[in-house]
């Protein structure tokens, strides 16, 4: 035998009741069924409001149980082909009697009440199992009152279990191939109509699983089961194949709103299987909840939460290890009819938090100061504070038990997304794992959790993109190109949420469409800095990485604040770190702190592994005596093509055109943009400097420095072409390549053009490359060479990219 149970919007409309049929007839056949059904939904909400509305003397509700009457009767008609209403009309004639009465009495008891309610249900399996006579299958409907015995609780009445067992097992053999009953009603000994409160039907099914044997308890809804998370808030959220009792349990408590625990007990005390299964995808997948097996691979079943939760905590010196102050805190939130969901105590016992509704906050606070009237006044403890705004997440699954880490991936995974934790709680069974957060972080936590506890999931990296120029242009192209290949091979979904430049910025929280977000820029808002990261901030995504492909000192001076709100931050920009000493330590203080990166691989030598190099070389313990290098693309770009036969400048000019200059080559050209990369490997190295502390010898005539413009630092060029000329004709003479150097060895860092010889390391370097030799403790004889382009929008796009990649490999 089989129960199956199908709620309220299974049976909600004559579409959804034939397919109620179709499942019916699907399922019948080999063995017996028993079916219970709830009222169409909406309908019970109805009957209340009528019986409320009668008790104060509304008369609306004479047309409300018209409407209610209309209902039903036309969804009979149209399932049955019958035109007489009889049965239903009946109904509604003793109903308006008794609402009458109401009406007349001004008085609506609880007996009363549960007596409208119960005609939802007794319709609804009525209009039900006359339509499945007519569709042709063996039905009988039982009226459940005569075999469910309870007590006279009403409104949530207890079923009386022996009595129930024995009409029960009177009834057993008697029963039709497919039995239909109403769920959520029963009645008294005495015969008085009872109902059985909060998932009523579903406890009318487990019961009769339970006391008739069932083999199989299904519930039919309008979902296909229980999902691994909320999918409104997380729309990765899958559907759970098979949950023991106890996650079902817990994953109901924090937030499913798809099975009630309580209601199917009896079905877990007898151990039988329950199918939650979609009445309107019947053949989809669904989930199926047993008991406990073992599975050592799904550690974690679920992550639950609820939204709107308060915290309540109460602290003070006087509450330590006087054993009846729980007892009275809880004594008054339950006196108040407060639910408690969580409690934490640390055990100093100097301060106890409870976390409750939030719609309850302002009860709980009147209670506890009402109970600890007379310590609060003697300051012995303090005020209670709520915290309102708050939500409860809880990983939940059976197999954690004794499982090393998993709190700590828990904590982990939310601090490196800048999200605070307020109250932890993980009771001793070690099946939930519960902590606060402000709502604010919910949907963020909830999603940077499922991402990093379900393996197969896709790892969101959220990217926010100011400056598309050359650089800023190649990146979007290389996402785009790679997107794919990262999702299908690494698991990675790395989204474009944002782009601006310096008039426009456009947002997608979905992810900017790569392929037209020249467009989608051109036709967004018109933004500043400011607006741009307020907006960064409120969305509050995970993993955000904010990447500032600009050249701009306003940009740069922006990612402290976005450290701060555990935004990382990725830049080939080299203003930030070549500021003064205490802004560059100020900004890696902030990544310690909260939990964000700071990367710049790009600042020197563009897509070539140099920061990188240095940094594990400095971690692993080895020390940097020396450095020597070519630092700038454009420079050796200049000084590998100039041979006096065309203008210096037009080698300049060549130079921007190819994208290898700074957008002000004068930047290049004086030497700055060198000493900024020689600054940040001194720095990266451990040391402590500052630009003042470079010695630079340019290489430019007096006359061409500190121009007012570009045009006339290309004229001034021009004029003083003989200057160069002679700087190429000297090391030609010699046999010599001209290079500008970066080194830095026993305290002296100077950037200055020199002539190399044929045996030097520096003389065979093409184009735009760039090298850099190590000298270290370890790298003694032969220093450590890293060697290549050291300029250009792809190299430089791929080294943000690489860094990018870096902070999603973390
Ligand atoms: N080109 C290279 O080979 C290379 C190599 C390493 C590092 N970099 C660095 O990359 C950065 C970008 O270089 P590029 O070659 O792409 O320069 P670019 O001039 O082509 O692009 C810079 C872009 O930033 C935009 N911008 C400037 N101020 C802005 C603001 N306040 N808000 C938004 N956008 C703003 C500009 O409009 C421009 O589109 C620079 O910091 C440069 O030093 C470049
Ligand atoms: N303009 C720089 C590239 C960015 O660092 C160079 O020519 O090396």
């Amino acid at each position: 035998m089989k129960v199956l149970k199908f709620g309220g919007t299974s049976v909600g409309s004559v579409e959804a009741i034939r397919k109620v049929a179709e499942i019916l007839k699907k399922e019948s056949g080999q063995e017996q069924l028993v079916v219970v059904v709830s009222a169409m939904s909406g309908v019970t909400n109805t009957l209340i409001s009528i019986s409320q509305k009668a008790a104060v003397r509304d008369a609306s509700y004479e047309s409300n149980l018209q409407d209610l009457e209309e209902k039903h009767c036309t969804a009979f008609k149209e399932l049955t082909g019958n035109s007489n209403c009889f049965e239903i009309s009946k109904l509604f004639v003793r109903l308006t009697e008794i609402c009458r009465g109401v009406y007349l009495l001004r008085e609506l008891t609880p007996r009363t009440s549960d007596y409208i309610q119960s005609c939802g249900e007794r319709l609804s399996s009525y209009i039900i199992s006359e339509y499945l006579k007519k569709e042709g299958l063996q039905v009988e409907l039982y009226d459940s009152r005569k075999y469910l015995i309870t007590d006279k609780k009403f409104g949530s009445a207890n079923v009386l279990w022996q009595s129930t067992k024995a009409a029960l097992q009177e009834l057993k053999p008697q029963l039709a191939s497919i039995s239909v009953f109403p769920g959520f009603i029963a009645s008294t000994s005495d015969n008085e109509t009872s109902t059985l409160g909060r998932g009523g039907s579903d406890y009318t099914a487990a019961v009769l699983a339970n006391l008739l044997q069932a083999r199989e308890l299904q519930i039919w809804t309008d979902v296909n089961g229980l999902m691994t998370s909320d999918p409104r808030l997380v729309p990765s959220a899958h559907l759970l194949e098979h949950v023991s009792y106890e996650e079902a349990l817990e994953l109901s408590h924090f937030g499913a709103k798809v099975l009630y625990p309580p209601s199917i007990q009896p079905a877990l005390d007898a151990e039988i299987p329950i199918w939650v299964k979609n009445t309107f995808d019947p053949e989809g997948p669904s989930t199926l909840v047993t008991k406990e097996w073992d599975d050592e691979k799904q550690t974690i079943c679920g992550i639950s939460s609820i939204q709107d939760v308060a915290l309540v905590n109460l602290s003070g010196a006087s509450m330590v290890g006087i054993p009846s102050f729980s007892y009275r805190l809880f004594k008054a939130l339950s006196q108040a009819n407060i639910n408690v969901i969580m409690i934490t105590q640390a055990s100093s016992e100097h301060s106890i938090c409870v976390g409750i509704s939030k719609t309850d906050a302002h009860a709980a606070l009147e209670a506890i100061i009402e109970e600890f009237e007379q310590e609060i006044s003697l300051h012995k403890i303090d005020e209670p504070v709520v915290d309102e705004d708050q939500s409860i997440i809880a990983l939940v699954g059976s197999h954690m038990k004794n499982q090393v880490g998993i709190s700590g991936k828990m904590f982990n995974t939310l601090g490196r997304n800048g999200i605070s934790v307020k109250a932890i709680a993980q009771g001793s069974s070690e099946r939930n794992i519960t902590a606060v957060v402000a709502k604010a972080d919910l949907k963020k936590a909830l999603n940077t959790l499922h991402e990093s506890f379900f393996l197969s999931e896709l790892k969101k990296m959220n990217l926010f993109v100011v400056g598309v120029g050359n650089v800023g242009r190649a990146f979007l192209r290389q996402v785009q190109k790679q997107q794919e290949l990262l999702a299908r091979e690494f698991n990675l979904d790395i989204q474009v949420v944002a782009v601006a430049n310096s008039r426009k910025s456009y947002f997608n929280e979905e992810g900017v469409d790569l392929t037209k977000w020249e467009q989608l820029l051109e036709h967004g808002n018109d933004s500043t800095i400011e607006a741009f990261i307020a907006q960064i901030k409120a969305l509050n995504l995970r993993n955000s990485i904010f990447i500032d492909i600009t050249a701009s000192h306003t940009i740069a001076a922006t990612y402290r604040e976005l450290l701060e709100s555990s935004i990382s931050v990725v830049t080939p920009n080299k203003i930030a770190a070549t500021r003064d000493m205490s802004s560059y330590l100020d900004l890696k203080y902030a990544t310690k702190k909260y939990g964000s990166q700071f990367l710049f691989e790009t600042n020197v030598a563009a897509g070539l592994p140099v920061i990188s190099t240095m940094n594990e070389l400095f971690k692993s313990g080895d020390r940097i005596h020396a450095i020597q290098a070519v630092l700038s693309g454009t420079l050796n770009f200049l000084f590998n093509n100039y041979d006096g036969k065309r203008p210096f400048s037009s080698i300049v000019k060549e130079a921007r055109a190819l994208g290898l200059t700074e957008p002000d080559p004068r930047l290049d050209l004086s030497g700055e943009d060198v000493m900024r990369k020689l600054l940040i490997l001194i720095r990266e190295s451990g040391r402590k400097w500052e630009m003042e502390q470079i010695e630079q010898v340019s290489f430019l005539p007096e006359a061409c420095k500190n121009t007012p413009d570009l045009n006339t630092f290309y004229e001034l060029l021009d004029a003083h072409e003989d200057h160069f000329l002679e700087l190429y004709s000297k090391a030609k003479e010699k046999g010599a390549q001209l290079r500008v150097v970066a080194s830095f060895q026993d305290g002296v860092a100077k950037v200055a053009l020199e002539q190399v010889a044929l045996h030097h390391p520096f003389y065979f370097l093409e184009g735009k490359d760039n090298i850099v030799l190590f000298h270290t403790e370890r790298y003694k004889e032969q220093p450590l060479v890293v060697k290549g382009a050291g300029a250009g929008a792809e190299v430089t796009a791929s080294g943000i990219f690489a860094d990018v990649l870096r902070i999603a490999n973390q």
